[in-house]
């Protein structure tokens, strides 16, 4: 296909969606692109594009196709860096094995960009040690984020992120002295001021993990929006375009954010078809690949409180069983409360609800962040993890400023709902979403997040819950016994139900 020994800085293996326009992303920045997928006509598109996009002021190819492994190794400079973006799970171990077989040297770094599960990144460094360098780095923006600038999130070995480190920055999205992303979405002319939306996050599964979370946070985020959309909606009967508008009118807010952004736009979208709104004309049927679902599975599995997150999997999951609501929806009836309302009251309980839900399952996400490092012996940097999520990924939001603050105030915060700024967020506007869950619960609106974030908030701020009973009906059933308020909590308690006068006895 081409000549060898062309000398270039970075390979790519996959170049769909992410990997096209990363690969043409990195070039932008100067650097030469050895590309390589199953698919040929993917080589051909990317190609194609560079030479479309290619500056005026430059005759040579910055990418070029190969038609196997062996091909892109030749082209490489040592020691080889190389990008995969393949589908995650078993599409990433057969890549390092083929590269392997072409010939990979063990200096060799093979670069993990795809949404790989943390734990397959920590056992892929470890089996292949010897015969490669296996890094991972989470991308998230999507394809304009791959194209102009993604968040990155480097983890794995400390030397090859030397190595890595002036590209990944290159690369990156980048932010203003204020936190605000930095776009120019120009082929051939990338941001090159700013900082860089990228950090070494720590070893092994650390960049995965942490977009692991990247996502459930942005599965909550989704989900939240969608809750407020449906209760404007089916409380004041707004269309969907007028939703749309007041959605631009908050992202001027608090509530700036790229989610609420694209909502205010795709709400005002009309179906070309039919000439309804095309929200309408689309199924009520969430996918997911996984992401969302690994952060539940991860928070239940270390006994992190993450609801929101974990609802808004379950919504996701409600949501596809077309057939069986459709069945129901004809059997089940709301007994529903209704009264007078007042449509700017509700927009105002709506708007502080989403701010204060949004807050909470940030919490949650950070929580799971702190949790994860004590099980993974990884030393993650808090205020890092906020300012690389403040452009570039899906989830980039003003107020990610505020958490990174909050963290540089204080590294060893427990929980954002303590920092100064945010406590005093949620004593402001924690009205509305009291509001917001009441007039959902009074006019059978399924607002689960929502109920959710309420609740965390509600049960965070309790010094004392209904958790002593719960020991009582364990120990009453089980033996499992209690520990007492007037003594040291490590020492247990039973008693023995079944007895005459109930003795209580250490355990
Ligand atoms: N799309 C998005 O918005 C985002 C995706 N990601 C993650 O990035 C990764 C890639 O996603 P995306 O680009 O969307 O996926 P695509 O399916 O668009 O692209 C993957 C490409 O890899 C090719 N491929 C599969 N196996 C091999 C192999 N063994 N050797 C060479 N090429 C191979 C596929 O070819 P073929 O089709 O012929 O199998 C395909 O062209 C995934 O892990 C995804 O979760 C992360 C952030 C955002
Ligand atoms: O990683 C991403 C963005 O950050 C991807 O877009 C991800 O695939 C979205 O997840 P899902 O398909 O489960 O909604």
């Amino acid at each position: 296909m081409l000549k060898t020994n062309q000398n270039c800085n970075i390979g790519f293996v996959g170049l769909g969606v992410m990997g096209k326009n990363l690969a043409l992303n990195v070039a932008d920045h100067g650097y030469r692109v050895a590309g390589f997928d199953l698919d040929a006509g993917k080589i051909k598109d990317v190609l194609d594009t560079e030479e479309r996009e290619r500056p005026d002021s430059q005759n040579e190819a910055r990418i070029i196709g190969c038609s196997n492994l062996t091909e892109l190794l030749d082209n490489l400079v040592k020691p080889r860096v190389i990008v995969v973006l393949v589908p995650a799970g078993k599409p990433v171990d057969a890549v390092c094995d083929s590269l392997i077989e072409a010939g990979l040297e063990p200096d060799d770094i093979v670069v993990d960009c795809g949404n790989s599960q943390w734990t397959d990144t920590i056992r892929r460094e470890s089996e292949y040690k010897d015969r490669l360098k296996f890094f991972g780095t989470a991308v998230s923006g999507g394809e304009v984020g791959a194209r102009f600038g993604p968040s990155l999130m480097p983890g794995g070995d400390a030397d090859s992120w030397k190595y890595l480190q002036p590209m990944w920055e290159a690369v990156a999205a980048k932010v203003d002295a204020d936190g605000k992303p930095i776009v120019s979405n120009i082929p051939g002319k990338p941001v090159t001021e700013g900082e860089p939306c990228t950090a070494y996050l720590g070893p092994n599964g650390a960049g995965h993990y942490v977009k692991m979370v990247h996502n459930g946070i942005e599965y909550a985020d989704m989900q939240l929006i969608c809750e407020a959309y449906h209760l404007l909606r089916s409380l004041l009967g707004y269309e969907p375009a007028e939703i749309g508008k007041l959605f631009e009118k908050w992202n001027q807010g608090v509530l700036n954010s790229y989610l609420v952004e694209i909502t205010a736009d795709i709400l005002q979208q009309y179906d070309h078809k039919t000439g309804a709104p095309l929200v309408d004309m689309i199924l009520d049927s969430a996918g997911q690949k996984g992401t969302g679902r690994w952060t539940s599975i991860s928070a239940t599995q270390m006994g992190v409180p993450a609801g929101i997150i974990s609802e808004s999997v379950y919504a996701r999951a409600l949501s596809t069983l077309t057939a069986e609501r459709e069945h129901a929806a004809g059997i089940l009836t709301a007994d529903v409360e209704s009264g007078d309302i007042e449509a700017a009251d509700v927009e105002k309980a709506i708007e502080e609800a989403l701010y204060c839900a949004k807050i909470c399952a940030y919490a949650q996400g950070f929580q799971l962040l702190r949790a994860a490092e004590k099980e993974y012996d990884w030393t993650l940097n808090f205020t890092d993890i906020a300012k690389i999520w403040r452009g570039g990924c899906i989830i980039r939001a003003s107020f990610l400023q505020k958490i990174a603050d909050a963290f540089i105030e204080n590294p060893g915060l427990d929980n954002l709902l303590v920092s100064d700024y945010f406590a005093n967020a949620m004593a402001e506007k924690q009205v509305g979403l009291r509001k917001a869950v009441v007039l959902a619960a009074q006019s059978g609106i399924p607002t689960p997040s929502f109920f959710s974030a309420l609740a965390y908030f509600d049960g965070y701020r309790s010094e004392v819950l209904p958790a002593n009973l719960l020991q009582a009906q364990r120990d009453y059933f089980g033996a499992h016994t209690y520990a007492r308020v007037d003594d040291d909590p490590s020492q247990k308690y039973h008693t023995f139900w079944q007895e005459e006068g109930r003795p209580e006895r250490k355990a």
